[in-house]
């Protein structure tokens, strides 16, 4: 961090003394060219106004000369008293119209010389004025030399004679002024024509030499050729730059133009960037010590927070190191963490307590629980793998389903895993050989699904259900078996829920009401057996929901028979009380009612005499007293006993006994009124309910006649037998006289009868003493 600190300090140090310096030195580079422009603006200006002189020379020269006078003497002597003449050019000579040389200065080189065929001549002939010729070889000093030309033209206007005055390009002082003003010590002035030929350079011996005749090009050059004015940096043809200035002249084609070397010229520069660098290195080297100095101290805090961390992450430190209370930012940061750090911690605390939980529960759960990736490799498995399979849970993970189990095992599987693989629930009950054991397993198979869909394995619980399914067929098997019997039974079987609705009907609804039973259920009582038989058994069927076993009899009509019904509705009652089943069980009693009512009869009847025994008796007394109590009629009983019947049996044997008996009963019953009740209490005892008798005397008539009815003789063994009787009669006496009472004083009556000598009656009519009625017979 320090050393890249320091690095960057360096090189923004060095990139802005770069920046720097580069603009100072394209700043100066500018004042240079500029100031070296305006230098050769006012040398080229200089040259120009040289020039105009000596062109005003020529022309004075030519003034001087009277028209009479322009002879070879004549103009000697105007050119020898122009005493600047001397000064300013190297010679000047005088030629006629057809170039002949008159006059000099000073002497040519060669006698007589022509110039006619010299180009400057021919210009100024031809344009009857001055010309500044090219750079050309003198003829007259065969020396490289520059002829301004002046005509002198004649009253005709032609041109007479031409005056020519040279300039010495080698010696002449004409750019001695110019040379003088070159920059620096290497830097020089050179001025060439617009063709390139050059008139004044340092080198003399390329004077009228073309600019380019050396190889190679200078671009500074060649732009001033075309037309350039101004400065700008250049590489000559040795590879050397420069900074170039080029002006053209007023007068003439020429240009000015001079070469500052950059070297020479930015040699300051140079010095001014290796100090500038030197002290640039030195204040980063300053600043960056300062910069590391500072970052250290800024960056304490950091490193401190730095090393927390890596103390809680690698020796396991507790994340309170985080906690700072500071307020700078290095502190905020600190305390953000720590809060990121605790919520994190939180959370995978309540993540490993939840993986714990679900951990527990699965290894508690009697299933086979386990997580299954797409290769089919096990992530997570259950304790139950042990338990059920004998696998251990924890050596099963990272292996694939077929290394754990066979490739037979993984292929009885494949359909169901293809399925969850394509993203589909799958739930499966299989049966059969898994392991070298039967088990029937339960499993549900739910595909693990990424948020893009795509699945990335399967959750898979599987439980054995092999003994929950055997129990389940031996109930199957159980219930058929009660099935079979329930149908066969004489008996209405059905199940009724609490809306009274039959959720079952066995066999003998068929076979009683031709209702097929598996019609039954979801049939609301009522609509089975009628409004009215319903209403009539609701009561019992409400009080068994109440938890009570009920019964209830009814009459149905049973293939066109009437028929009695005993129904028992039994409850199902639950552990919490609650009854959501009530049994019918309806069975036809028509046959046990009779049997019941004839035990009933012969229970209360006397075997031997068929007539109604003392049960019966006591039944019928007790209502005949109730009724007696309503009606204004009177009651009466009769209580008779055979007399001396012991000496029949004893005489004439039991059986005749039983004969006489018999006959007695007989006579009885056909002798009273049907609603008049006889009846034998036991032995020789009888005894007769009398009813409806409008008024006490009425009771004696009675007695006569029970009396008459015994007089005829008996048959008893094919012969004739008197049998008499003694009766006591009691007449109710009303009010509070139980039956019991009633009894007892007919009773009393009949001892009378006895005790007076049998054969006779006595009437007690409830008034006091029994009547003492005559009655024997
Ligand atoms: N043949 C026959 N004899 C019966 C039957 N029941 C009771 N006896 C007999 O009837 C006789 C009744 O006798 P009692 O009433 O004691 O005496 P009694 O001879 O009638 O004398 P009194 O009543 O004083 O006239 C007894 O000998 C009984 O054994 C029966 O069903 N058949």
């Amino acid at each position: 961090m320090t050393c890249v600190v320091i690095a960057f300090v360096l090189a923004a140090t060095t990139v802005l003394t770069w920046l720097a310096l580069s603009m100072a030195e394209r700043d100066m580079k500018a004042v240079i060219g500029q100031q070296q422009f305006s230098l050769l603006s006012l040398a080229a200006a200089h040259i120009d106004e040289q020039l105009a002189a000596k062109r005003l020379l020529l022309a004075s020269i030519a003034e001087a000369v009277p028209p009479g006078q322009r002879n070879a003497d004549g103009l000697r002597a105007a050119i020898e008293r122009h005493a600047a003449a001397a000064a300013e050019f190297a010679n000047v000579a005088a030629f006629d119209a057809s170039g002949q040389y008159l006059a000099s200065l000073r002497p040519p080189s060669q006698p007589n010389p022509n110039v006619a065929d010299r180009n400057y001549f021919e210009q100024t002939m031809a344009q009857k004025r001055g010309i500044i010729s090219p750079p050309v070889r003198g003829r007259v000093s065969n020396l490289p030399v520059v002829a301004l030309t002046h005509p002198i033209i004649d009253s005709g206007g032609d041109v007479q004679t031409v005056l020519v005055g040279s300039i010495d390009l080698l010696n002449s002082d004409f750019f001695h002024h110019f040379n003088t003003m070159k920059p620096g010590k290497t830097g020089f002035m050179f001025i060439m024509t617009t063709e390139g030929i050059l008139v004044n350079h340092p080198n003399k011996a390329r004077l009228l030499e073309h600019i380019n005749a050396r190889p190679g090009l200078n671009l500074g050059t060649q732009r001033a050729l075309d037309g350039f004015e101004g400065w700008m940096e250049a590489t000559n043809k040795d590879g050397v730059d420069g900074i170039y200035s080029y002006k053209r002249l007023n007068a003439t084609n020429w240009i000015v133009a001079v070469r500052y070397p950059t070297d020479e010229a930015f040699a300051p520069m140079a010095q001014m960037r290796r100090q500038a660098v030197l002290a640039a290195s030195g204040f980063a080297a300053v600043a960056g010590l300062l910069s590391w100095w500072m970052v250290k101290v800024l960056l304490s805090p950091l490193q401190k927070l730095r090393n927390n961390l890596l103390a809680i992450r690698t020796r396991g430190g507790d994340i309170r190191l985080l906690r700072s209370s500071g307020r700078d930012e290095v502190a905020e940061l600190s305390e953000a963490l720590y809060e990121l750090t605790a919520e994190r911690q939180a959370a995978q605390d309540r993540l490993a307590e939840s993986e714990k939980r679900a951990r527990v529960i699965a290894d508690n759960i009697p299933a086979l629980v386990a997580y299954i990736d797409r290769d089919l490799r096990y992530r997570f498995t259950n304790e139950h793998y042990q338990f059920l399979l004998g696998q251990d849970p924890r050596a099963m993970i990272g292996k694939r389903i077929d290394e754990v189990f066979g490739p037979a095992m993984l292929a009885r599987w494949q359909d169901c895993i293809d399925l969850v693989l394509d993203g589909r629930r799958i739930h499966i009950e299989r049966a059969g050989d898994e392991l070298e054991r039967y088990l029937h397993l339960m499993a549900e198979l739910v595909p693990d699904c990424a948020p893009d869909g795509t699945v990335q394995g399967f959750y898979l619980m599987c439980t054995d259900i092999t003994e929950r399914k055997t129990a389940e067929l031996a109930q199957a098997a159980s219930e058929k078996r009660l099935r079979l019997i329930a149908d066969h039974l004489p008996v209405m079987i059905s199940a009724i829920d609490p809306a009274h609705v039959l959720q079952f009907g066995n066999a003998t609804y068929r076979r009683w009401l031709d209702i097929d039973p598996d019609t039954l259920p979801g049939r609301p009582i009522a609509s089975v057996m009628g409004q009215a038989a319903y209403a009539e058994a609701r009561p019992a069927l409400e009080q068994a929901f109440a938890g009570t076993v009920t019964e209830f009899e009814s009459s149905a009509r049973l293939h066109g028979e009437l028929r009695v019904l005993e129904t028992t509705f039994v409850p199902d009652v639950r552990k919490d009380g609650s009854v959501p089943f009530v049994y019918a069980l309806t069975g036809d009693v028509t046959r046990s009612r009779e049997v019941e009512a004839e035990l009933l009869r012969q229970a209360r009847r006397d075997p031997l005499t068929g007539i109604p025994n003392r049960r019966l008796f006591e039944d019928v007394l007790d209502q005949a007293i109730e009724r007696v109590r309503r009606q204004e009629y009177q009651l009466a009983l009769a209580y008779l006993d055979i007399d001396n019947f012991k000496h029949i049996n004893d005489s004439l044997g039991h059986a005749a006994g039983d004969e006489v008996l018999k006959e007695f009963a007989l006579r009885l019953a056909g002798h009273v009124r049907a609603t008049d009740t006889v009846a034998r209490l036991a032995g020789d005892e009888f005894v007769i309910v009398f009813e409806n008798i409008r008024h006490p005397g009425e009771v004696q008539l009675l007695a006569e006649k029970v009396m008459a009815a015994v007089a005829p003789d008996f048959h008893v063994l094919g012969a004739p037998l008197r049998v008499t009787t003694s009766i006591g009669i009691a007449l109710y006496a009303g009010g509070s006289e139980t039956a019991g009472g009633l009894i007892g004083r007919a009773d009393m009556a009949l001892y009378d009868t006895k005790r007076r000598g049998r054969n006779g009656f006595t009437i007690d009519s409830g008034q006091g003493l029994p009547e003492a009625v005559d009655t024997q017979r």
